[in-house]
């Protein structure tokens, strides 16, 4: 059988707990062939932009990813080739100057709140997760993170929140659940769905006889 790495897809709304799915997942299988890709680090470059125009762009809209990009290294990760993956800097929206050299792993785990919306992204996974959290808790766990983290005022959040992601949530992430394979209700503290994840990872891996 030709040698593939396997593709895991992770979305959900922002604050769901993706990230913390995605390295729940991949401490499980430390030591191992693994890797992670953030749909965020390829939002689409806007260093021509000045930083208050960059401040009004619409960063939960499907046309804010660069998924050309994104698609084109998804598939040389796949031929087993290395990418210069982009690096993004939430704090002045948008991508820092650097790269970062990537090597093929068998195991890549792709996140973001939009991944599950391309059908190009959709044929290149072999397992899709929505990880689903209501919004009340979505919101609170964004804005301590996006203080904390991200470099970001309560109401910088908030007013985000209510007039861009909010809608763009009901929009554009939310529908995509009906794509997903599994579903996982509050993210990474879900002990149980990881370790069915892990097994199940675990069982694929074994089939192509990378363990
Ligand atoms: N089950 C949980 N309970 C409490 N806090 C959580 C839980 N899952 C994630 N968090 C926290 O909420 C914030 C957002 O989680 P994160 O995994 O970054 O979400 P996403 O990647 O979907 O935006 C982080 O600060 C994270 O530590
Ligand atoms: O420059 C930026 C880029 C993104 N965002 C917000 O980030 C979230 C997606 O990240 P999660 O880790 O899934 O929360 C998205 O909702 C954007 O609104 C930003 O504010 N600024």
């Amino acid at each position: 059988m030709e040698r593939k790495p396997v593709v895991i897809g992770v979305a959900g709304g922002s604050g769901s707990g993706k990230t913390s799915v995605t390295k729940a997942l991949y401490e499980n299988f430390k030591g191992h062939s693994i890797m992670m890709i953030e749909q965020d680090y390829y939002y689409k470059d806007q260093s021509d932009l000045p930083l208050e125009e960059r401040l009004k762009t619409n960063y939960d809209h499907p046309l804010a990813f660069d998924n050309d990009l994104l698609i084109e290294h998804l598939n040389q990760l796949l031929r087993y080739e290395p990418i210069e993956k982009p690096v993004y800097d939430y704090t002045i929206h948008t991508r820092s100057n650097e790269v970062v050299h990537v090597e093929p792993k068998d195991v890549i785990i792709l996140e973001g709140i939009l991944i599950l919306e391309d059908e190009r992204l959709r044929e290149l996974m072999d397992i899709k997760l929505y990880v689903d959290t209501d919004a009340d808790l979505r919101i609170i766990r964004r804005l301590l993170r996006d203080i904390k983290e991200r470099g970001r005022s309560m109401d910088s959040v908030i007013e985000q929140y209510v007039n861009v992601v909010r809608p763009m949530h009901n929009q554009f992430i939310e529908p995509t659940k009906r794509y997903a394979d599994i579903i996982i209700p509050e993210g990474g503290h879900n002990r149980v769905a990881i370790d069915l994840m892990v097994t199940k990872i675990q069982t694929i891996l074994e089939q192509k006889s990378f363990l």
